[in-house]
């Protein structure tokens, strides 16, 4: 998978140097690269930012640099990269969408700061290839390139040999719909507290059912709209647990 970022701060994307992208890229499973938005100005003080129209507070992203970043960057002779622009008006990241872009060839991220991009640039990019805002929650930062790190951590978890175990991918929360169930490790006992005697049991069939049962009862504490989500997925064993 190749992955562009483009943002007047490459530098807050410098953990993606660390731990498992970083493995990734050395892999060559993920190639990345950082742009710094300014390459695409061409004044003195390099100027990416101007007051909005219609008045109101702070500044708007021009359209000119980033029309040549994304001319260059997504060349009209070459498949199209998928646009994604992280936006508290996005649409809400989710384990879902992170599947669906881990299976993109190439994703291109469009890191806003200020009061956002020109909206025409969307708008452009929109006639040549897939644009989608995303947003990872109701809340306001100060720019796409937290959102970035995030979001590229979630997709870059799920590329082939990534992970070492990939098996932890199927019971981790939100793997079905659920909240995943509490994990625990040596010692047995610890400070007066118990390891839970079935999972020392040896019984795999009843500490599956443990585990289930767990992850039911703290989605339906937690985050009820997820299980009311799962409706008839549940079975009887399920509904019994809660
Ligand atoms: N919440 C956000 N605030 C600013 C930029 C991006 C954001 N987001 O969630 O992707």
């Amino acid at each position: 998978m190749r992955v562009d970022v483009v943002s007047i701060f490459p530098e807050y994307l410098a953990p993606l140097d660390l731990s498992l992208i970083g493995r990734a890229r050395a892999r060559g499973v993920l190639r990345l690269a950082v742009h710094d938005l300014r390459t695409w100005t061409h004044d003195v003080h390099r100027t990416v930012d101007d007051t909005p129209y219609g008045g109101g507070p702070g500044m708007v992203m021009r359209p000119e640099p980033w029309g040549e970043a994304l001319d260059a960057l997504a060349p009209a002779d070459a498949a199209p990269p998928r646009l994604l622009v992280p936006s508290p008006a996005g649409a809400p990241f989710s384990q879902a969408m992170a599947h669906e872009l881990a299976a993109e060839e190439h994703l291109l991220f469009a890191c806003g700061r200020y009061e956002g991009i020109d909206q025409r640039v969307l708008e452009h990019a929109a006639t040549r290839m897939p644009v989608t805002e995303v947003s990872l929650g109701d809340y306001v930062l100060f720019g796409g390139e937290v959102a970035v790190l995030v979001i590229l951590e979630a997709v870059t978890r799920l590329l082939p040999g990534v992970l070492g175990n990939a098996g932890s991918l199927d019971e981790e929360s939100h793997a079905h719909g659920l909240l995943e169930a509490p994990v625990y490790t040596k010692p047995p006992s610890w400070r007066g507290h118990e390891v839970p005697e079935i999972l020392r049991s040896g019984d795999h069939g009843r500490i599956a059912r443990w585990r289930r049962d767990e992850a039911l009862r703290r989605t339906a504490a937690r985050r009820p709209d997820m299980l009311a989500a799962l409706g008839e997925d549940l079975d009887k064993k399920d509904r019994a647990a809660l």
